[in-house]
């Protein structure tokens, strides 16, 4: 889909978002004045070079420190700066709306956080509040699921661990419980495992913990069990439409109740299903009863929720069960239900219609104000990041604010294998297009996200994370030397940790061996702090790092980069992370 505007075209690869202008939001002073006030000493048109290096932290050196272990000297060079121009920054717990410090950082609230300036309750912390004060069983969307419970069966499916990035089991074991005592008799919970927000094998601990839950619902009467499973890469939690092979899997084994593995217990099928493959890529199964009959498919006149909080891995699903014209894959059958996420996954399509919790409202965000002061955008990733530097910036809003001031390009990712398998993935043509974006002199601020660092290191292939760091440092090479030639600047951060320390360790940081002695590696975020550093030739002599914002964190880069765009951001807005000091 292509569309011109300013000369403008958006070449991007498929038809993402639907672009439509948002008029002025209504602030509580009732009226949003889009207008940002000059810096006092700092230029306008300057070309802004904002990069996003996902998963990367800070952390000491050693052998599973993959950005230590890797030749990276452009971020090497760029460390030399401290503290003037490059310091650590928090990205994770409170400094991104996330309920405590020992919460590690995500894509969704780091890149939230990087494009709003402000600091929201994320969908961890809201639902925790809504089942806490029992708000979510008074909300609408829960009263339009239970009109099911009477005679249909209600149906949850996301991610089952504790990790806390896209679900927390707690909750779900508190929403079981709060269904059954509001008159819920027949529940069927559709199972992902995880394995990458948390330890690979621990998906059987949380299915017997689940078990033991269900059995004692049973005991009360409610025919509660599980129904299928499946690892969250490779059934259902795809997302940014990479893949919806991913998507379609899950819904054959979740509603039509069709997978190529059939077992009567829920752990004796991941136990088995863990002999070919990890908990991320759990083949589907289905639980089938002694006549080999499915459990639990989802029929007309059920309830659906699914129980994720966060969206982009739901979203897909979410069409696929909401949308009656859908033409993503054979549905085969589409039951009448009653669906609810467990938050709205996309405030702009309002998707899904009914939710039981609502979503931070994030407004004003720092792309929106940009827009309407004639800073001209370049956003671009490849597509398992492209949401991050777009939906996830501007609040979770799948368009974009002004198509004529905006550009959004995405790189298609490679389908279908794991990225330790091509660990450069699109970091160098990730780095050509801003490249080119930034020499076009068409942009005011070129963002991108380079994915290489997270999605390696979710592999847990320590040698394939470090070819990734190496090639995610010769793409910020590419982009901050194009700043160079432009006499612009740069801005180079992490949205949280992930490829700085490889292996699950003891309070005194020594690595964990497993009962075999096998090195325990963490496939999953950290709760490091994440490097920010600034430069190029276009940035005036005397700015620097303040030295009295030690707890600064993601939500301050938006007031910092606006003040090097030559404006002052918003009052509610975090405090930037420099001043220009004259020498
Ligand atoms: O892959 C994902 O969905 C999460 C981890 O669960 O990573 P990120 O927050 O970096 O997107
Ligand atoms: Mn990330
Ligand atoms: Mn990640």
């Amino acid at each position: 889909m292509s569309r011109q505007g300013l000369g403008l075209t958006y070449t991007l690869t498929s038809n993402k978002g639907n672009f439509q202008h948002i008029p002025p939001t209504m602030g509580s002073s009732g009226q949003v004045s889009w207008k940002l006030e000059d810096h006092p000493s700092l230029p306008k048109g300057k070309t802004i070079a904002l990069i996003v290096l996902d998963g990367w932290g800070e952390y000491e050196p050693d052998e599973y420190n993959c950005i230590h272990v890797a030749q990276t000297p452009t971020m090497d060079s760029l460390k030399q700066g401290a503290p003037d121009k490059w310091r650590l920054i928090r990205a994770h717990g409170k400094a991104v709306g996330l309920p405590t410090e020992d919460d590690m950082g995500n894509s969704e609230v780091g890149h939230n956080a990087l494009g709003a300036g402000r600091i929201f309750a994320q969908g961890a912390k809201l639902v925790d509040l809504a089942l806490a004060s029992g708000k979510i069983y008074e909300g609408e969307g829960f009263k339009y699921i239970s009109e099911c419970f009477e005679k249909g069966t209600l149906h949850l499916i996301g991610l089952l661990s504790d990790g806390g990035v896209h679900s927390r089991l707690d909750q779900v074991q508190l929403l079981l419980k709060g269904a059954s005592e509001r008159g819920a008799k027949r529940i069927r919970v559709h199972i992902l495992t995880d394995g990458r927000d948390v330890l690979d094998g621990s998906s059987v601990g949380f299915v017997e913990t689940l078990e033991n839950d269900l059995a004692k619902l049973r005991e009360n009467g409610v025919d509660a069990r599980i129904a299928s499973g499946g690892g969250r890469m490779y059934v259902t939690m795809d997302r940014y439409e990479n893949d919806w092979d991913v998507v379609k899997r899950g819904w054959d084994a979740q509603v039509l109740g069709e997978a190529p593995h059939k077992f009567t217990n829920a752990v004796e099928a991941v136990k088995k299903l863990r002999e070919s493959a990890n908990d991320q890529y759990l083949a589907p199964f289905v639980i089938v009863d002694e006549n080999q009959k499915a459990v639990g498919p989802i029929l007309d006149g059920d309830a659906v929720v699914t129980f994720n909080f966060r969206a982009d891995r739901m979203v897909m699903l979410a069409k696929a069960l909401e949308y009656q014209d859908f033409d993503k894959f054979d549905r085969v059958r589409v039951p009448k239900i009653r669906y609810a996420g467990m938050l709205q996954y996309d405030g702009e399509l309002k998707l899904p219609s009914q939710y039981l919790v609502s979503p931070p409202e994030i407004d004003r965000t720092s792309g929106e104000y940009l827009v309407h002061n004639d800073v001209r955008t370049f956003a671009c990733s490849e597509t398992v990041k492209f949401g991050h530097v777009t939906f996830f910036w501007n609040g979770n809003r799948s368009g974009c604010f002004n198509p004529e001031m905006e550009e959004y390009v995405e790189i298609p990712s490679d389908v279908g294998i794991t990225f330790n398998v091509q660990p450069k993935m699109k970091a160098l043509e990730i780095g050509e297009k801003a490249r080119d974006a930034i020499l076009s002199r068409k942009f005011d601020q070129v963002r991108v996200n380079i994915p290489n660092g997270d999605m390696v290191g979710h592999t847990g292939d320590i040698q394939a994370t470090v070819v990734a760091c190496k090639a995610a440092d010769e793409a910020v090479k590419m982009i901050t030397d194009a700043i160079e030639q432009v006499g612009g600047i740069y801005v180079v951060t992490a949205d949280h940790g992930n490829a700085e320390d490889m292996v699950k360790r003891n309070k005194s940081g020594q690595p964990l061996h497993d009962k075999n002695g096998n090195l325990q590696i963490l496939t999953s975020h950290t709760c490091q702090p994440v490097p920010i550093a600034i430069g190029g030739p276009g940035l005036a002599a005397g700015v620097r790092f303040r030295n009295d914002v030690p707890d600064g964190g993601l939500a301050n880069v938006a007031a910092t980069v606006m003040n090097l765009h030559g404006y002052v951001a918003p009052s509610d807005y975090e405090p930037t992370l420099i001043e220009a000091v004259n020498n």
